[in-house]
């Protein structure tokens, strides 16, 4: 897909359903040993669920700030440079807020992990990713992921916010526009 056709695709998303809100969700990796750090969420949505790190973009904040800030909130590691690898956009049966998620990778990054109150932090095999208690859309797309492959995508949750009634994963080059 050419960077306009990702433009129109990110504005047909972002009109199907209105209004929608923003997340961040940041994966840190350790190139060395082919690791990635995940999070057990101890609270709020997604409870119980392994995932990286984020949440909702703030007002006064870019994407890219609201990330990083996120991934320090959350497990104490300071990024100094995140790389957006996909755009999510999730639907969900009876709710009229559409989630639009910008998720990233870091290598570049410092400080200690920590457990905090959101999330219990630890370290995963990037290709044994313990998919039976992550998002069931994770699946789909981490592939893109270990593939070095941008991408966008979009998933209707029926209302027990597991089962994908629908999706699409669009390989993309950039997702600069
Ligand atoms: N289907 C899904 N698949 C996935 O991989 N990540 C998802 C997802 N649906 C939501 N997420 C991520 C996006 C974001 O990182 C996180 C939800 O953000 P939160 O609700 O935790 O936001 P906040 O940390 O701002 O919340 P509070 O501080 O508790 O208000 O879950």
């Amino acid at each position: 897909m050419d960077n306009r056709s990702v433009a129109k695709y990110v504005e047909d998303a972002e009109h199907l359903e209105m209004p929608h809100r923003l997340f961040t969700l940041v994966f840190p990796i350790d190139p060395v040993n082919n690791c990635v750090l995940l999070g057990m969420k101890k609270r709020g949505f997604g409870k119980d669920k392994y995932n990286g790190f984020g949440g909702k973009v703030e007002p006064n904040e870019s994407i890219e700030s609201g990330a990083i800030r996120e991934l320090a909130e959350e497990s104490g590691l300071l990024a100094k440079r995140v790389d957006k690898c996909g755009l999510l956009f999730f639907y969900f049966e009876n709710d009229p807020v559409a989630m639009e998620v910008h998720v990233y990778l870091t290598s570049d990054f410092s400080g200690q992990v920590i457990e905090t109150e959101e999330m219990a932090p630890e370290w995963y095999s990037a290709d044994k990713m313990p998919f039976e208690q992550m998002w069931a859309d994770d699946s789909r797309w981490w592939p893109m992921v270990l593939k070095k492959q941008k991408f966008t995508a979009r998933f209707w949750f029926f209302s027990d916010m597991t089962t994908i009634t629908r999706e699409e994963i669009v390989p993309v080059k950039s997702l600069e526009f």
